[in-house]
């Protein structure tokens, strides 16, 4: 959505909780970066979820920090804040940059206070700073992380996190879903099974056909090891079973295209290229089914890889089997401005894909790029899903 030029009737505002994150890290700095951005604070009704003294206190602290120009963060007073009182009187024990029970505790306290809002109807999507998984766990919460806390709370079995970022140089969208997540890598391939990766599918179909327009998506499948396997000679598990459950769903989905499985470090090569618009010579078009801007044919990159002209143009969201094997590349593209977006919910969840940064919180200098994306997704998403008038 470009928020320049989409007003919406006031009524019609996507209202979007923003829960606060662990207070330790960045996430209220971020927060009063973002909503200083006026076309973006008007594109939604924002709730943030959390304390108001740590936002003030945050303030505080942009005020006196010289990397800051006053016009670069929002005085707390011009947000609407849900105030969670059950750990209001935690915030003494907050220590900037570190993570501790108390702010974990208390960015517990933010999420689900703003979950239980959106289940009732209050906000039409969460927006949620980072928190520290440790600092849950500190707390006496053992959650891999935000999105198994949402799905459990939603009441749903099967979800996925998806990572969206469209690309400032060509305007390309770039998705990418996580087959697992927050698990040991010694886990991942006794995790991964047929009937997980199939669930995996079907929602990324539902979510690329209902939340993005695309209707026969073409999705590249990452294999698990080096080379796919190379045959069996570099790990079996792509001979002994996921090159015959990507055949059994090329039958079962004729309407899709589904490319694999690509070596898991080459399959990222094309979304690179479409990225940054390299040796295209002109923007990437995307659409249903992978669409192509006319003339990128004839003008193919200089590339060692010898890429296929007739299968040159990037996919429409790729599947990788583990998380590192999928955001690695993610944040070498697009770290200051991909959006985790949890898929299967019966709401909008989007976040910023950074974490807490507590070596650099209360220095005043964190980005807020990714926090901006994510409320601009959420915006975006709800209007997607529900519907409402988008007035001029
Ligand atoms: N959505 C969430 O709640 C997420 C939470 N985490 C949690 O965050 C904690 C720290 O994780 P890390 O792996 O260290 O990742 P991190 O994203 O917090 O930090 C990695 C590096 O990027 C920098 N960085 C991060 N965000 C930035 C921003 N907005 N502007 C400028 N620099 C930024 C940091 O200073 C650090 O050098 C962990 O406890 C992890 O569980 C991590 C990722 C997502
Ligand atoms: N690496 C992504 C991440 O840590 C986000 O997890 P979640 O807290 O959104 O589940």
């Amino acid at each position: 959505m470009d928020t320049s030029t989409t007003t919406y009737k006031t009524s019609d505002r996507p209202r979007i909780a923003i829960s606060m994150g662990d207070p330790a890290g960045i996430g209220a700095e971020v927060i009063l970066k973002a909503l200083a951005d006026q076309q973006l604070g008007a594109a939604c009704q924002v709730t943030v979820v959390g304390n108001k003294q740590v936002l003030l206190d945050t303030y505080e602290r942009l005020r006196q920090s010289s990397y800051c120009p006053l016009n670069s963060y929002i005085h707390p007073d011009e947000l609407e804040i849900l105030e969670v009182e059950v750990v209001r009187e935690m915030v003494g024990a907050v220590k900037q940059g570190t993570g501790n029970a108390a702010s974990g505790a208390m960015s517990f306290a933010y999420l689900e206070t703003a979950i239980a809002r959106t289940v009732v109807g209050d906000f039409h999507g969460i927006v949620t700073a980072p928190i520290a998984k440790s600092a849950w766990k500190a707390a006496g919460y053992d959650y891999p992380g935000q999105t198994e806390l949402l799905a459990e709370k939603a009441g749903v079995e099967r979800f996925g996190m998806l990572f969206v970022a469209r690309s400032p140089h060509t305007g390309w969208t770039l998705r990418a879903l996580l087959a697992t997540t927050h698990i040991p890598l010694r886990q991942v391939s006794e995790t991964l099974t047929p009937q997980l990766l199939t669930h995996k599918l079907d929602l990324l179909v539902k979510c690329l056909q209902q939340d993005f327009g695309v209707e026969q998506p073409r999705i590249a499948i990452a294999g698990l090891n080096p080379h796919s396997g190379e045959q069996g000679q570099l790990g079996r598990e792509e001979v002994d079973w996921l090159n015959s459950w990507l055949e059994t769903e090329r039958q079962n989905r004729p309407n899709l295209q589904l490319e694999g499985l690509l070596p898991p470090d080459t399959m990222w090569v094309k979304p690179g290229m479409a990225w940054y618009g390299k040796g295209a010579g002109t923007s990437w078009e995307q659409g249903a089914g992978g669409k192509r801007s006319r003339g990128a044919e004839e003008q193919l990159p200089t590339t060692n890889y010898q890429l296929s002209t007739t299968n040159y143009h990037p996919a429409d969201a790729y599947l990788a089997l583990y998380h590192d094997q999928g955001l690695i590349p993610v944040k070498l593209m697009a770290f200051d401005r991909a959006v985790n977006t949890s898929i299967g919910l019966p709401f909008i969840r989007t976040s910023p894909d950074h974490g807490t940064a507590f070596d650099i919180a209360g220095k005043g200098i964190a980005d807020s790029t990714s926090m901006k994306a994510a409320i601009q997704l959420a915006t975006e998403l709800v209007h997607h899903r529900s519907q409402l008038t988008v007035i001029s």
